[in-house]
């Protein structure tokens, strides 16, 4: 785990954005019944962390995609994130819903952009990655030209790894499953039982029922 993987990990263990519950497992955007949660929209609340992320996700934007022209956020985790590093960077900013609104303006993207602009993803966490890629097909159907897609978690599952291969968008998250669990094991925030539940369950998420 390089040593940012491993800071930003330790930070969403600080805020407690991370839940475990293999009893009464939780249910993600996918159906996949999951005995983890992240909540990185906890993360908000704690204001030097936030500031911590926030920087830790700018600098890949930057490093990694100087050419950007502006940032969009994917509804709604990920608009936060997107719009205080499109503040940090002094980039324009769009959010982009699941489906277009269904009074007022009948949006799916909100704010002001042009055909050709190049723009980056930014996006809290990436399970299946079904939603950033819903994302990803709007703003390409809209006439952005797509460099890339930033997350701050990535459970690093091959469906999402093979599916933004297929889209031909390169992702970057701040940290991953494998230095979380490592991290909250060191720690003892996780135990031997725990670690060997959340194991089993990492090798089929989706035929995994907790049973
Ligand atoms: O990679 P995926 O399989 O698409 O899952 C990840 C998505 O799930 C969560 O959103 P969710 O729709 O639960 O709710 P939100 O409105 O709080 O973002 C998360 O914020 C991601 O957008
Ligand atoms: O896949 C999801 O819906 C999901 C998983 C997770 O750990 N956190 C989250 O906010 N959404």
């Amino acid at each position: 785990m390089s040593s940012n993987e491993k800071a930003v990990a330790e930070k969403l263990l600080q805020s407690n954005a991370i839940k475990l519950n293999p009893e009464q497992p939780f249910t993600w955007a996918s159906g996949w019944k999951s005995p983890i949660y992240c909540d990185n929209r906890r993360v908000l609340s704690f204001p030097f962390i936030r500031d911590f992320i926030k920087s830790e996700m700018c600098n890949v934007v930057f490093q990694e995609f100087p050419d950007a022209d502006l940032l969009a956020g994917v509804a709604t985790a990920g608009i936060p994130w997107g719009a205080m590093a499109a503040d940090q960077l002094k980039l324009p900013y769009i959010y982009v819903r699941p489906k277009p609104k269904e009074h007022g303006l009948g949006n799916q993207i909100e704010g002001y952009y042009t055909a050709g602009q190049k723009v980056v993803v930014i996006e809290d966490l990436i399970s299946t990655g079904k939603s950033s890629l819903q994302v990803v097909d709007v703003v390409k159907a809209a006439g952005l030209e797509v460099m890339g897609m930033v997350s701050i978690f990535t459970y690093g599952f091959p469906v999402a790894t093979e599916a933004f291969a297929k889209a031909g968008v390169p992702y970057i998250s701040l940290t991953n499953y494998g230095t979380l669990i490592e991290l909250a094991v060191e720690k003892g925030i996780v135990s031997a039982n725990q670690q060997e539940i959340l194991m089993n369950w990492r090798k089929d998420p989706a035929g995994w029922t907790g049973k």
